[in-house]
């Protein structure tokens, strides 16, 4: 940006690589092994070479946008910034623990809504008097207040997205990754959570959002980075990589 000082990288993705082995659980391909009096099915195992050297640099107050066709490596990749997946060459270097929605609220679908927010506010490292100043908040930010003494498991899975956002994003995040969590909720919903993503963004923050819906990419997000079968096809701003992506799409 011409005149501000250089902004403070917060995610740096280094030449990453990720590979899965997968049991081939279907019909063996070849080779029935009878010893032993039993039929064996002889194991094949397939290597998926998910992420194929992909590299980029989040800053502070950035919003990327990860965009790409069903299995380009776009959760993959998401698991790999958390750790939750390890790299099978490369690295992920974060200033500070990058958070995925959902994961950190470890919720109990026989417990109400009002207990979850308990316990998922708990999980996030709030203490009894910053859930009870926040609990309002999370409900109304959810639009869940006449269900909220309701058990989870009578939510829809609308319903339930839109509880783990509200809780998700009531504490403050310094790296914070959104995987299609806004694509359930409906039209009103999408607003308040592009609205809250901003305001994470401009608290210094860095969020990630993954996503097929080209207009909350577009909302929320002043830069993106396409992803096709694990390779970075195209990192810049915003409206030059979606309107170059729909164009292939077209
Ligand atoms: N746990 C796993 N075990 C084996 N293969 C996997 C696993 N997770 C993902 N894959 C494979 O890795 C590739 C990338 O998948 P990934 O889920 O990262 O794609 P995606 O871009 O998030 O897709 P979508 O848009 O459909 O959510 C796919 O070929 C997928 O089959």
């Amino acid at each position: 940006m011409a005149g501000s000082t250089e902004r403070r990288p917060t995610v740096v993705v280094d030449d990453v690589h990720v590979t899965y082995r997968v049991h081939a659980t279907g019909k063996a391909a070849a080779g029935v092994d009878t010893r032993g009096g039993l039929l064996r099915r002889a194991r094949s195992t397939r290597t998926v070479h998910a992420l194929r050297g992909v590299s980029f640099t989040a800053h502070e107050n950035d919003s990327v946008g990860i965009i790409g066709p069903n299995g380009s490596g776009k959760s993959t990749l998401m698991r790999t910034l958390v750790g939750l997946t390890p790299t099978s060459a490369g690295a992920v270097h974060a200033a500070s623990r990058p958070n995925l929605l959902g994961v950190g609220a470890a919720l109990i679908r026989d417990l109400s809504g009002a207990n979850n927010v308990v316990l998922g506010c708990l999980a996030m490292g709030l203490d009894r008097d910053e859930i009870d100043a926040r609990f309002d908040e999370i409900v109304d930010f959810a639009g869940l207040r006449e269900f909220i003494d309701l058990p989870m498991r009578t939510y829809s899975s609308g319903m339930t997205a839109r509880l783990k956002f509200a809780i998700a994003t009531a504490r403050a995040h310094d790296i914070l990754i959104v995987d299609e969590a806004l694509a359930v909720g409906d039209r009103q919903f999408r607003a308040r959570s592009e609205e809250r993503i901003r305001e994470i963004r401009d608290n210094a923050g860095t969020v990630f959002l993954v996503s097929h819906s080209m207009g909350s990419i577009r909302d929320t997000c002043n830069r993106v980075v396409w992803i096709d079968r694990g390779r970075v096809v195209m990192d810049g701003p915003t409206d030059d990589v979606v309107d170059a992506y729909e164009a292939g799409r077209a």
